[in-house]
């Protein structure tokens, strides 16, 4: 395992230097081509980079943040109300439904608020009245929606509800404007950030629509999830008492996998664990490198889907989370995801001559199948490759 010198310095335009962690800094002080550029070049050469500047609000991390450590805080009883994961809800140890297990508990939510709402229902239906939204300042209500960055394409939200964690209210609401929520105002900020990333790919790619990959995970049918995953700092606490089947050394937190989605924004708070598998550069094959922990950055991952959609250009790269034993480990993921009809398939802009069709066209409710019935380290791209009689077909076509 290596753990890089210099990760967080600012990506040199003219190379990317093996092992190290690209960051880009999405404030684009080179001007938007520029960001454009590198922002493909990371993706295409590692499928994961680190974005400072990136303009979500540090008040809706922390108000996440706050929500979900009290959630994590409430007793096992409590929290198991939430699950099991059935994939949506909350989860232990078990990852998934074939046998995978990781040192962690976690929550799956969708992103879609309505869908938030009616799994809140199902959290704490004892007690409906702590579903309520929580009113806001007007400043806050100000701030709601207005981005400085690009636009997305989202269409405003037209579904209410409410979803509470612990003490904390997690609440989702389109009733009055000074209403907001831990969940939907996180959720909002890192799926403009998403967008904006998708539209400088496609940007840099060249494509004819640029905003061929935004559009997919801002339809308001989108099947994104947030993930929050804690790590707590013994492992022993997820397992029980007396079961020494795993030692401090090995305590794998998250098992390595690639994301199936289009397109993944983590963050994370001070503790490490997350490392990537990259190329050694010494023709020795691939390692794990460490990503040193920053709680201010995203780190940004490609994910299965937008590989199939770019013909393997942009590559979804394999990570995996190692547990801390000092302190507990808190990280939020949004997978941005598309409808489940859309269909994968790779954009024209992508396929040559030279480089023919990687995959066959598939939609994502068959990928999503494909990948429940599978391991988490199960490289399901692998299940999509096109054949020859597909290359045929394609040539028909053309
Ligand atoms: C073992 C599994 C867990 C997972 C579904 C799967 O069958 C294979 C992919 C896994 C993964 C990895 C990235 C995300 O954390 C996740 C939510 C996803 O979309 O695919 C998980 C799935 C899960 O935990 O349900
Ligand atoms: O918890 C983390 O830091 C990353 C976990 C992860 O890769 C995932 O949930 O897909
Ligand atoms: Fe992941």
């Amino acid at each position: 395992m290596v753990v890089p010198s210099a990760a967080s310095r600012e990506m040199a335009p003219e190379s990317l230097p093996l092992g190290i962690i690209p960051t880009v800094d999405m404030s684009a002080p080179s001007g938007r081509g520029e960001l454009a550029r590198r922002l493909v070049r990371a993706c295409a050469e590692r499928g994961f980079f680190k974005a400072v500047n990136h303009g979500v609000p540090a008040r809706a991390a922390a108000r996440l943040d706050a929500a979900a450590s009290a959630f994590f805080a409430r007793p096992a009883q409590a929290k198991q109300a939430a699950g099991p994961p059935d994939p949506l809800g909350y989860g232990s140890r078990n990852i998934g439904a074939n046998g995978d297990v990781g040192e962690l508990e976690y929550l799956i939510l969708h992103a879609d608020p309505a869908t938030v709402a009616r799994k809140a229902r199902v959290i704490d239906a004892e007690d409906p009245s702590r579903f309520r939204s929580t009113r806001i300042g007007k400043d806050d209500a100000k701030r709601k929606g207005h981005s400085e960055h690009a636009p997305c394409h989202k269409e405003p939200n037209r579904l209410a509800g409410h979803w509470q964690v612990g003490r904390a209210v997690i609440c989702s609401s389109t009733e009055r404007i000074n209403e907001s929520v831990a969940v939907n105002e996180y959720v909002d900020a890192v799926r403009r950030l998403a967008c904006r990333v998708l539209d400088l790919l496609g940007e840099g790619l060249g494509l004819r629509d640029p905003t061929s990959f935004s559009r997919l995970i801002s339809a308001v049918d989108s099947d994104s999830l947030l993930r929050i995953n804690h790590y707590p700092t013994s492992a022993a606490a997820l397992r029980g008492p007396g079961d020494r089947s795993c030692t401090a050394e090995d305590a794998i937190g998250f098992g390595e996998h690639t994301d199936p989605q289009i397109l993944s924004v983590l963050r994370a708070n001070d503790v490490d664990g997350l490392q990537v598998l990259l190329p050694d550069g010494r023709g020795g094959g691939d390692e794990w490198v460490q990503v040193p922990a920053d709680p201010a950055a995203f780190f940004i991952n490609v994910g299965d889907l937008l590989q199939a959609l770019t013909n393997g250009r942009l590559v979804s790269i394999r990570h995996r989370v190692m547990a801390s034993t000092s302190r507990p480990r808190l990280s939020t993921i949004y997978f941005a995801a598309p409808p489940l009809h859309a269909r994968v398939s790779a954009l024209p802009e992508t396929v040559a001559a030279g480089t023919p069709r990687r995959y066959r066209p598939f939609t994502w409710a068959e990928y999503k199948k494909a990948m429940y019935a599978h391991r988490l380290s199960h490289n399901r791209l692998d299940l999509f490759h096109a054949s020859a009689d597909d290359d045929a077909a394609d040539d028909e076509h053309s």
